[in-house]
């Protein structure tokens, strides 16, 4: 028989995603995680040698056709990132909004998405209904309950690996000061990383990790409040993670709307035939001769020479 396995599921088990992500924010180097709206796109990323995938609440959400304010739910953004975390060999971290409601709603939310096979997930300190982290007009819950999310989530994972992630919104509500004293408490309760949201500019990153003593991720998101800085900035400033959210949900939709008006205005795809992604290309990553491969094993699979 050929080996499928890696075909209908990674070949990384869970716990060794878990430990390589784990591994990744212990060794200094910073981490790149372009978000990843879908299975193929997290294969992509994934061919393209970066070091983990990101499923951003806002992707998703507009992959449904919804603004990104708290209207998922717990079971479609499971579902959905599980079959993302699937498809590929890197570990997966998940955006779980406000953790779907109370302290042991957040709990319950780690312990889901552990079983479908993420390897983290970021809890914000932000009220409920929630908002683009870089948009005017959202607010923060008071420290102490952001502590009960984030201890009740430390507490419900089984896997010490499972990375609890816990995002401060802080910076546009209450200042960075008191984004800081967040973050410092955050980690107290039990946080491995903090995401430091929609800081403005590299001195904000820099303070920051003058005062915190965690590893800390950049959201270098676009069209927001943050300058964009580059990956070798970051490592300079001494950050651990930076994720690029929304990035290829924004290129393909950009691709999608420029390549659909051409279509209706000359009356032809044959102009855009180099913009696309060639059906070689595709099956390259969907490994379709392997698939082939198996399934012609299969049809003359016979233990028959075998018998004593
Ligand atoms: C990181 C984020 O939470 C997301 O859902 O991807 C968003 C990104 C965005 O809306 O650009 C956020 O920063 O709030
Ligand atoms: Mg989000």
């Amino acid at each position: 028989m050929s080996d499928a396995t890696g075909l209908f599921t990674s070949r990384a088990t869970d716990a060794e995603k878990r430990a390589s992500l784990r591994a990744g924010l212990d060794s200094g180097e910073l981490q790149r995680w372009p978000g990843a709206f879908s299975p193929l796109v997290a294969k992509i990323v994934a061919d393209a040698g970066f070091d983990g995938v990101y499923v951003s609440g806002a992707a998703l959400s507009a992959d449904l056709g919804l603004p990104d304010i708290g209207l998922t739910t717990l079971s479609e953004v499971a579902a959905r990132g599980g079959a993302i975390a699937r498809a590929t060999e890197l570990p997966t971290l998940i955006d779980a909004d406000t953790g779907f409601g109370e302290p042991m709603s957040a709990a319950r939310t780690v312990s889901v998405l552990e079983d479908a096979g993420l390897a983290g997930c970021h809890l914000e300190d932000q009220v409920n209904p929630k908002r683009c982290g870089h948009l005017d007009g959202k607010d923060v819950v008071p420290a102490e309950e952001m502590i009960r999310r984030i201890a009740a989530a430390v507490g419900a994972r089984r896997d010490r690996n499972f990375i609890v992630c816990a995002r401060t919104d802080a910076r546009g509500v209450e200042g960075l000061d008191a984004a800081v004293e967040r973050a410092k408490a955050y980690v107290d309760a039990g946080a491995d990383l903090i995401f430091t949201e929609a800081l403005a500019d590299a001195g904000e990153f820099a303070q920051f990790r003058a005062a915190v003593d965690a590893p800390l991720l950049a959201n270098m998101t676009e069209f927001g409040k943050s300058r964009l800085l580059t990956t070798d900035q970051l490592r300079n400033l001494g950050y651990n993670a930076v994720i690029y959210p929304v990035t290829t949900l924004r290129l393909a939709m950009g691709a999608v709307e420029a390549g659909l008006a051409a279509i209706a205005e000359d009356g032809t795809q044959a102009t855009l035939l180099d913009k696309m992604q060639h059906r070689s290309r595709l099956y390259e990553h969907l490994r379709y001769a392997d698939y082939n491969a198996f399934d012609t094993n299969l049809f003359t699979y016979s233990t028959a020479g075998e018998r004593p």
